[in-house]
């Protein structure tokens, strides 16, 4: 049963790329509240969330999305203001200062400069305003990206695999092998998001995720492995061999709150080569201000 009100209404739709069905012809509906995305690495997640982002075409059945046909290029014209879309890898202008990339993402959505500041304060990244992406963390460099994706205030976000910007940094496959090896904790979390991640990074990216649910009524945000999307979720999806499927969204919990000592010693192990980051506080005391700035300063 789908509920004709779900932000995202499917009817028989059917995905294909490369010669094959992403997603063979499936009638699902995805509600309000965070709804998680998981499927190993070429399953179709991004393909599937750039679908909802209105940027590719379902090659069978109706996706409707806020209520609108995407079929029909009014309603699509329409719709496409009223979603924020962060592809996967995201990386960001590297030279671009975190100022210059958000008010860039304001003028195409059609903003003004002070929706652009409001963005940047509601995501506590004024005070690195003026510096470049390449130089910022992923965490911070993530926020960026967020404020960039909902200077619009979208009513539905689509977020490609957040937690895979800490894999983006660095190609130090040894950090993944070493962590593996450790398991637990930060470690496991730096494993399951991906080649190279750095388990500080992912910390610090994990305590971001459970404030998602503040961007928008709806949020859907892929991961590779359940594990980074389980316990925060409302919902989760799996992707797998052309089939969508639910999940138990908290049933099981691999992914550990993080204890300060697990922290400590992930911090302290990957600091190494970190670029310095104009932040005078531990991006824990930052984290809350997405909330409390949702809605408030925009
Ligand atoms: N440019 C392309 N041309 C043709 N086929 C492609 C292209 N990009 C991806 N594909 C096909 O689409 C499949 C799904 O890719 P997609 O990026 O959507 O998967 P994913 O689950 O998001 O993977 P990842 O987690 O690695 O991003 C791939 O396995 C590949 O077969």
């Amino acid at each position: 049963m789908i509920a004709e009100h779900s932000a995202i209404v499917a009817r028989g739709m059917g995905v294909r790329r490369g010669g094959r069905w992403l997603l063979r012809p499936a009638a699902f509906g995805i509600a309000g509240g965070v709804t998680g995305l998981a499927g190993p690495p070429g399953t179709g997640k991004s393909t599937l969330l750039a679908t909802f982002a209105t940027l590719r075409r379902p090659q069978a059945g109706a996706l409707r999305i806020l209520g609108r046909d995407i079929a029909d290029s009014a309603d699509l014209r329409a719709v496409r203001a009223r979603i924020g879309y962060l592809p996967g890898r995201f990386r960001g202008a590297e030279n671009l200062t975190a100022a210059e990339f958000v008010s860039y993402a304001a003028y195409y959505k059609g903003m003004r400069g002070a929706d652009a500041r409001a963005a940047l304060r509601r995501f506590d990244i004024a005070d690195v305003a003026a510096t470049e992406l390449g130089l910022l963390p992923p965490d911070v460099r993530l926020r960026a990206g967020l404020a960039a994706t909902c200077v619009h205030e979208p009513e539905l976000v689509l977020l490609d695999d957040p937690l895979g910007v800490a894999s983006a940094r660095r190609g130090a496959g040894a950090l993944r092998r070493r962590a593996l090896r450790r398991g637990g904790g930060a470690h496991a979390r730096a494993a399951a998001a991906g080649p190279g991640a750095d388990p500080a990074d992912v910390a610090a990216l994990a305590e971001l995720m459970p404030l998602l649910r503040s961007l928008a009524p709806t949020v859907v945000v892929t991961a590779p492995d359940p594990q980074l999307l389980t316990g925060w979720c409302d919902r989760l999806l799996a992707l797998s061999r052309g089939r969508i499927t639910d999940l138990p969204a908290r049933s099981y919990r691999p992914v550990p709150s993080l204890s300060a000592r697990d922290a400590a010693a992930a911090a302290d192990e990957s600091r190494t080569g970190r670029p310095e980051v104009p932040h005078d506080r531990d991006p824990r005391d930052r984290a809350p201000r997405i909330a409390l700035g949702t809605g408030a300063g925009v």
